[in-house]
């Protein structure tokens, strides 16, 4: 192999990897340096990441394309030694809206933003690959690193999450008047044609007791919702935003995509018998099948044009530990090759948690809503060299910082939707990381 010239080495980045006997997930996220990524996905592979040997940032309606590109750039030159599953990746995510407003919490969290862990743990069932990755550093001095990175990660101790940490103050961002008044305010435009659905959103800000430690919430929501993707992405020292949200927005590997709608929400059942009522009750329910069928629909088409067959599953019922949803599987096997970016951005946002059509349901969350959106209902995920990757809609989610978080939860308003009834979902969506950080006691 030609030497390299001094700028290559400068640019360039080097990942190594090293098979490593099973390291507690948990300990393995509180010992990495930050920032710290966290990804957990139904089918996938768990990926710790400490740290950031690359980090890319966008904003603007071509924030993808700039990430993509600077990433090419970057990925297709890598000097890369170890095994696909230990490949390096971009972790990271989007604003729900183009722009960054800066406003708080979001202050840290620009309008895309994707890394290279510099350290990167991928888990399968009987033990991990740990991978450096760096820019700058020769393959030396990056198999150094990994050898002592090895050794740090060699001895960490596999106990119980912490217990949550308590509320002590919590602060809601929308009355329950103005709920209704906004809520009214979006049917009138729903039922005068203006618009078909939109979701509206509101956020609560909670003080804590003492810090949350981070990686022991993701652990307990783990425990709680095994079947959801788990997110956590630091875009600043101190900020985390995480969440363990039931929407996958797409996977992407090869030409064959993975998508599905998920919208039309009821509560979880005292008793057998209540569950399977309430089930029942979601599933012949007109205004839950209406403004489930409205994201189906707008998801098929997004993928339409791009797909060579595109296979629709049965509606049916996705149970949660709090909720149940209407829950509809899409495949799809692409006409040609694609970057999962480019799906991301033909499907965000999905009437899920924008609404249709998307323009008008967009200008009507920007005059409603009297809270930043920050990264709450937008992508997070990855992808790697090939354009493959995953995302997911980070809903169920909180940015934590030192003894303050703040939940955001939304609903999917229709024409027939009642104030009173919408309230109540929301609440019950923000139970997923409330729980987490009450105390039972
Ligand atoms: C916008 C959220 O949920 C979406 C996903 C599933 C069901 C939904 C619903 O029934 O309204 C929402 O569209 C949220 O949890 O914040």
């Amino acid at each position: 192999m030609e030497p390299l010239r001094t700028d290559e080495v400068a640019t360039r980045l080097v990942s190594r990897s090293v098979r490593l006997s099973l390291p507690p997930v948990t300990a393995s996220l509180a010992a990495v340096g930050r920032p710290r990524t966290l990804w957990t996905a139904p089918d996938e592979p768990t990926v710790v990441g400490g740290g950031a040997a690359v980090t890319v940032e966008a904003d603007g309606a071509d924030r993808l394309t700039q990430v993509r590109e600077s990433a090419s750039a970057l990925l297709d030159g890598a000097d890369v030694d170890g095994p696909a599953a230990a490949r390096p990746r971009f972790f990271g995510g989007l604003a729900f809206h183009e722009e960054a407003t800066g406003r708080d919490p979001w202050a840290d969290f620009p309008a895309a933003r994707f890394v290279v862990p510099e350290v990167q743990l991928v888990f399968d069932d009987d033990a991990a690959w740990l991978t450096v990755n760096a820019v700058g550093s020769d393959p030396e001095t990056v198999e150094d690193t990994l050898a002592a990175v090895r050794t740090t990660l060699a001895d960490l101790d596999d106990s119980p999450p912490e217990s949550p940490p308590g509320v002590s103050k919590r602060h809601r961002t929308t009355s329950v008047d103005a709920w209704r008044e906004s809520v009214d305010a979006a049917v009138s435009r729903i039922r005068a044609g203006e618009l078909r659905k939109v979701v509206l959103a509101q956020a609560l800000e909670v003080e804590l007791d003492r810090p949350a430690s981070v990686p022991d919430l993701l652990a307990r929501l783990g425990e709680t919702y095994p079947e959801c993707h788990r997110f956590l992405v630091e875009p600043a020292m101190g900020a985390s935003f995480l969440g363990a949200t039931p929407e996958r927005l797409v996977s992407l590997r090869g030409r064959e995509v993975e998508t599905g709608a998920l919208a039309g929400t009821t509560g979880r059942g005292d008793t057998d018998d209540e569950d399977e009522w309430l089930a029942n009750e979601l599933l012949a329910s007109e205004k839950d099948n209406h403004e489930h069928e409205l994201v189906a629909e707008t998801i098929r088409e997004q993928l339409d044009s791009l797909s060579a067959e595109i296979r629709v599953g049965e509606r049916g019922i996705r149970k949660l530990a709090t909720v149940q949803h209407l829950w509809t599987p899409i495949d799809a096997t692409l006409e040609r090759d694609e970057h999962v970016l480019s799906l991301v951005d033909a499907l965000h946002p999905t009437p899920a948690v924008g609404g249709l059509p998307p323009e008008a349901a967009l200008d009507v969350i920007r005059d409603t809503e009297p809270f930043d959106r920050g990264w709450y209902a937008a992508p997070v995920g990855w992808f790697d060299a090939d354009g493959d990757g995953s995302f997911a809609v980070a809903i169920r989610s909180a940015t934590v910082e030192d003894t303050m978080a703040t939940l955001f939860a939304g609903v999917g308003l229709v024409a027939d939707s009642d104030p009173d009834a919408e309230w109540d979902e929301v609440q019950l969506k923000y139970r997923p990381i409330l729980d987490e950080l009450e105390r039972d006691d």
